[in-house]
């Protein structure tokens, strides 16, 4: 059970975490925090927070756990404003896409040893951003992975547990590194590659008539393209080495395909394909509701 829970960004993600929160009874009051009075005005007339104020200090004052939920980008300079009014006994947590990132620049901030810090990451979300695109069931049977540190103070793991068990969520945790690069394969490698699909058709001559008859391939291809730029180009700056790894992976693989097309060999091409099938049937029978 929570007692004062502070969302620094309230939207699609914190929104939805306090959403779900409330209605399973789990936190006493969460209180909002960013520059924008008007997007948390919205977050609270849309019932997702009891109150907000855009000073961070009055914020964290009384709070027993708080979350970073703004783009990577924007974690530094809040860790920086929250240093020196965190209370002693305030868990620190955040739900951002990459963890390397976010890791170091809490050691640079907090000092390496600061143990009351967990990094949290919920896989789950969709294409729309902000309090409007927040929902309740965001969460159930999602995948929530947490990269607790050596140093990380158990019960303030076990306490991000609860809450986000809360919400519905399936809890698993891995190291930092790993995630990173796990995350790079399936996640941000998808999106960079949607983002450029769509970039590169806008940029040929025929690019009208291309738009005009996409149809179900090049929807399902690239609904993430339709993400917010903004979280995706911290996310791209912030798990940099990684990205690139998966990128080079790929490219190489494409050059594969394009020298089947360019050999016309279809037995070939057709192998390639159908063990891709398999492996992405087997991954959807798999993961069930939880993917
Ligand atoms: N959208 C997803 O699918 C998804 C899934 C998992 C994790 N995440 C991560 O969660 C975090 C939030 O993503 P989201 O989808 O909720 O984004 P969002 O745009 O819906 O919400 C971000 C919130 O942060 C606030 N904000 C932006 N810049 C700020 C700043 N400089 N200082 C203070 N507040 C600021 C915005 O006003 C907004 O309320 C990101 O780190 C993202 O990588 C996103
Ligand atoms: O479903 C979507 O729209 C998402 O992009 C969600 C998604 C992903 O699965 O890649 C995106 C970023 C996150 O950090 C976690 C989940």
């Amino acid at each position: 059970m929570i007692n004062k829970l502070v969302i620094f960004g309230v939207g699609l993600i914190g929104g939805s975490l306090a959403l779900a929160l409330r209605e399973a009874h789990f936190c006493k009051t969460v209180v909002g925090c960013s520059r924008n009075a008007v997007h948390l005005q919205k977050a609270v007339d849309l019932g997702v927070i009891d109150s907000f104020t855009l000073d961070p200090a009055e914020a964290v004052r009384d709070a027993d756990m708080v979350l970073l939920a703004v783009p990577m980008g924007a974690m530094g300079h809040l860790l920086q404003q929250i240093k020196p009014v965190l209370p002693a006994d305030a868990i620190l947590t955040d739900a951002g896409s990459t963890k390397g990132s976010v890791v170091a620049e809490v050691e640079q901030v907090f000092g390496a040893d600061f143990s009351r810090f967990v990094p949290g990451h919920p896989i789950a979300g969709r294409e729309k951003s902000g309090v409007e695109a927040a929902i309740p069931d965001l969460y159930i049977d999602r995948r929530v992975i947490l990269t607790p540190l050596p140093h990380t103070d158990p019960q303030a793991t076990a306490k991000v547990e609860a809450m986000w068990k809360a919400t519905g969520a399936l809890l698993e945790r891995m190291p930092v590194a790993l995630h990173d690069q796990v995350l790079a394969a399936t996640s941000h490698l998808p999106h960079v590659l949607a983002f450029a699909l769509v970039d590169t058709l806008l940029n040929m001559p025929q690019r009208e008539d291309i738009l005009r008859y996409a149809a179900g391939g090049f929807r399902d291809f690239t609904r993430i393209a339709s993400s917010d730029p903004v979280m995706w180009r911290d996310i791209c700056l912030t798990n940099k080495t990684a990205i690139l790894d998966v990128i080079a992976a790929f490219q190489h693989n494409l050059g594969e395909f394009a020298a089947m097309i360019d050999a016309q060999d279809g037995e070939a091409l057709h192998n390639r394909m159908a063990k891709a099938k398999q492996a992405r049937d087997n991954y959807v029978i798999a993961v069930g509701s939880t993917g």
